[in-house]
């Protein structure tokens, strides 16, 4: 198959170059033993985009013996961090000359508007990137005292190694950000897996490493299955690291092959059913909008989705009366027109799985109070659905539906409201919104997520850490606990006098 395809976007008619083989040591290239491929699909026609040369097992190990060679020869210890710092920015300036043309392929791939797509995915991968190239001369030890006369240690916070890195589809460009930029400003080389429904980008973005001037082998793309290449990286024992956002079946299986090949490190961005909590002395109008943002944002496919919100019964028929005429609100359609807020789901199984539990949702008795009615025509669209009447046990309130499916419950006390809140296996964010500082504290205390957002939603920043607890995830990524995941502290204890008496 063709190593480069011309893609024309539909609606500006702009030509983009695609390389679609495997990148490894610099270079695209085709498969060592596979003729399978990838076809990618615009989500809004359902038409057919190109296809991509998908990675096989095999494929996996060529990879990872590049990124061997890389981080044991021009990376790892031998690059400065002055030189991994200078190749990140660069690699920043590159994304953000070429950030309308990242933005309309993400579009088309996966279906976000194009300037949402620029504006923040590119945006923020941008800042990812310049945020950790600022960490990149700045990863320090410490030097402990032992015993103040003779003895010493210090710590060297060493690059772990070769990492696997396995994204998803909800956000190509950020969450590849996310993933290369802690582990190269660490020193650490890579073998990226993008997902199968969303490859473009990561392979456009691949072109950018080399034109930055990254040496061969430090970044390796290949995209493949989640069976096939995801499982062999995973099970790889010359993988030091599995860094992973998806879902929490996935991230189980993950767990399961490190500890079951080489124990390599894992860190896992997995699930969530957030809650916010909507108490009676909120801003109503403010609180709805961060509630329809929660659940609206990137057509509710994000990990944060906060998909349930309970509202005190004081101010519960106002606030729903508010937060439908918000949800009405947004624009959903053409992510080609820069009014548009939400475009379709990524795939058709996302969206089969999607309309399977709205169905579920009225079967067990929600009410359905917005949405829940298909739209006649070609893309995987779905509109805004809210479900009221809701009761612990029902599908929609329990389990990840990620999609613009919201649950809303009501509470009286804050206790029950808590209590509500927490009544998940997942914990990866959670909101709250309150005019009295008192409750906001105790309420952020006693909600058990990674993070908690007060009077907001959703809202994530490239030197904030960010999390899950629960079967929400292990580790951290963005901040400066994202270096932890992506390096290794040796301790040197040092001996300049003290001589031992032998036997013991
Ligand atoms: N936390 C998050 O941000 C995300 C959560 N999800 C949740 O997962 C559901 C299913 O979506 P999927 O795309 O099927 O998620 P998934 O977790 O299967 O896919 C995420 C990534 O993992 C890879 N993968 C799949 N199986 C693997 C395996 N055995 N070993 C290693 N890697 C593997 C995939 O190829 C993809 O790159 C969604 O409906 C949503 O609820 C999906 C994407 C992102
Ligand atoms: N909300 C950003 C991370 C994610 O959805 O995976």
């Amino acid at each position: 198959m063709a190593t480069v395809v011309t893609i024309t976007v539909p609606k500006t008619g702009r030509q983009i170059k695609l390389p679609t083989g495997l990148f490894i040591n610099n270079q695209f290239v085709a498969s060592v033993d596979s003729k399978e491929t990838i076809e990618c699909i615009n989500p809004a026609t359902e038409k057919p985009i190109c296809s991509v040369v998908a990675g096989s097992a095999k494929d996996i190990d060529v990879a990872v013996a590049a990124a061997r060679e890389a981080f044991n020869t021009t990376w790892g210890k031998n690059v400065t961090g002055f030189e991994r710092s200078r190749l990140l920015n660069k690699l920043a300036d590159l994304m953000e000359r070429d950030a309308q043309e990242l933005a309309e392929l993400e579009a088309l791939n996966n279906g976000k508007p194009v300037r949402v797509a620029r504006d923040f995915d590119v945006g923020d991968s941008v800042g990812c990137l310049r945020y950790y190239a600022g960490w990149a001369d700045k990863i320090v030890g410490q030097t402990i005292e032992i015993d103040n006369k003779t003895k010493f240690a210090y710590t060297k916070h060493e690059p772990i190694g070769v990492c696997g890195q396995i994204i998803p589809w909800n956000y190509p460009i950020m969450m590849w950000a996310w993933k290369v930029a802690p582990a190269l400003a660490c020193g650490c080389t890579i073998v990226m897996k993008p997902s199968e429904y969303t490859p473009l980008t990561v392979l456009k973005l691949s072109e950018l490493i080399v034109e930055a001037g990254f040496p061969p082998g430090v970044i390796n793309t290949i995209p493949s299955l989640g069976s096939v290449g995801g499982a062999a990286l995973t099970a790889h024992k010359g993988v030091d690291k599995i860094a992973f956002t998806g879902s929490t079946i996935t991230g189980r299986k993950i767990m399961a092959a490190a500890a079951e090949s080489n124990l390599k490190k894992v860190s896992l961005e997995l699930g969530g059913k957030s809650p916010q909590l909507i108490f009676e002395s909120a801003n109503l109008d403010q609180a709805a909008n961060w509630a329809a943002l929660g659940i609206l944002y990137n057509t509710g496919q994000d990990c944060t989705a906060g998909s349930r919100v309970y509202v005190q019964d004081t101010v519960y028929d106002k606030f729903i009366q508010i937060l439908v005429i918000k949800a009405k609100q947004l624009v959903i359609g053409d992510g080609f027109d820069e009014a548009t807020g939400g475009g379709p789901v990524v795939s058709k199984v996302q969206y089969d799985k999607i309309w399977s539990y709205i169905e579920a949702g009225k079967q067990q008795g929600a009410q359905c109070i917005l949405g829940g009615e298909k739209r006649s025509g070609k893309g995987y669209y779905v509109d805004p659905t809210i479900f009221t009447n809701i009761t612990p046990d029902m599908k929609i309130v329990q389990e990840e539906i990620f999609g613009p499916v919201l649950s809303v419950g009501r509470f009286s006390t804050e206790d029950e409201g808590i209590k509500l809140a927490n009544s998940t296996t997942y914990g990866l964010g959670a909101g709250l919104h309150s005019n009295d500082a008192n409750q906001c504290m105790r309420v952020s205390n006693a909600l058990e997520a990674g993070t908690v957002w007060v009077n907001q939603y959703n809202l994530l920043y490239n030197n904030v850490p960010f999390g899950g607890k629960k079967q929400s995830g292990i580790g951290r990524e963005l901040g400066s606990n994202a270096l932890e995941e992506y390096t290794s502290v040796k301790a040197v204890q040092w001996n300049y006098g003290e001589k031992l008496d032998w036997p013991l």
